[in-house]
């Protein structure tokens, strides 16, 4: 039984959102019987309340989990596995909706945490992977399989992984789709802590609470610092408009905008030239 009151908001079919009163929205992928596989409508939805968390100012920190204790995601849906990425329909044109995800996991300003039960899978291991931070379970097991069911993701599920255990063991796991258990997983690195299944919600909650009583603007800054590097010019950008949105509060830069306004030249000799 959870201790934490969370509320459901939104109607879906694939997922659960739900927030806590002090700021924590929890986003679960609710297809237990195929061990949270996502198909392309898992991941519109969970992109719709990835954006939703976003867009309130009152959610600080997201936690991303699979409903039940055997599965944080098993990866693509196989059963809807064309042969141009994965189907929304029958008739629709497949692609990789989870790339689009990815980015946006990447984008979004606040701290994204995986509590992963169980299987963290294939395209389900990434998604872990694009999570800023990871709290497992004892039971949980890591792995990719995409060369064992055809498939393979050169995006973040190589770079990420590469940059968290290094190269040669970032190939292991991919050229010999081997699962690892939870321990092994915190050996090498990919994940941050490993606790008793039944104390998984509980500790997730801590790291989040942790993290809810700091700057926010400094953990987005941070958050984007390290992407800055590794997203290349799109991290940069991020983390240059963010510089931007700090810079649009001063009064040097309301002076810009007061004296276009005003049909005047600025003056901006008030201000420093900082050394
Ligand atoms: C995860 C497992 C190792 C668990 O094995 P276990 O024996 O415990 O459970 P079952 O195999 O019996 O599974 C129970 C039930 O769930 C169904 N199921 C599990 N996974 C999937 C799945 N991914 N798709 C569909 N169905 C699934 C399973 O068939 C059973 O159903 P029953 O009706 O028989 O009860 C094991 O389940 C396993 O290995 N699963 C498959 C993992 C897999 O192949 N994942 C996909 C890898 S490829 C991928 O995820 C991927 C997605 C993308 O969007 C990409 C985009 C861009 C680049 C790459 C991508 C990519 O690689």
């Amino acid at each position: 039984m959870s201790p934490e009151t969370w509320t459901p908001q939104g109607e879906w079919t694939d997922i659960r959102y739900e927030t806590t009163p002090d700021g924590i929205a929890r986003i679960t992928i609710d297809r237990p019987e195929v061990h949270n596989a996502f198909r392309p409508q898992t991941l519109v939805e969970v992109d719709q309340a990835l954006r939703l968390a976003r867009e309130d100012e009152r959610v600080g920190v997201i936690v991303l989990t699979g409903a039940g204790d055997r599965a944080f995601c098993s990866g693509g849906d196989q059963r809807v596995r064309g042969e141009s990425g994965y189907q929304l329909d029958e008739s629709a044109t497949g692609r990789f909706h989870v790339t689009d995800l990815h980015v946006a996991m990447r984008r979004c300003p606040k701290p994204i945490v995986a509590m992963v039960a169980g299987w963290a899978i294939g395209g389900g291991h990434v998604l872990h992977l694009v999570c800023d931070l990871t709290i497992a379970a004892d039971n949980a097991r890591f792995g990719q399989v995409g060369p064992r069911v055809g498939s393979f993701d050169g995006g973040y599920g190589s770079s990420i992984l590469a940059d968290l255990v290094g190269p040669k063991k970032a190939k292991e796991i991919w050229f010999l789709c081997r699962q690892y258990d939870a321990a092994t997983a915190l050996e090498m690195g990919l994940v941050n802590t490993v606790v008793p299944l039944a104390d998984l919600e509980a500790e997730t909650m801590r790291w989040c609470r942790e993290m809810l009583a700091l700057s926010p603007y400094a953990l987005r800054l941070s958050k984007l610092s390290f992407h800055a590097h590794e997203d290349g010019y799109a991290g940069i950008q991020q983390l240059a408009h963010d510089a931007n949105l700090l810079f649009y509060g001063t009064a040097e830069a309301a002076e810009g905008r007061e004296a276009f306004k005003a049909k005047r030249a600025p003056d901006f000799t008030p201000f420093p030239r900082r050394p």
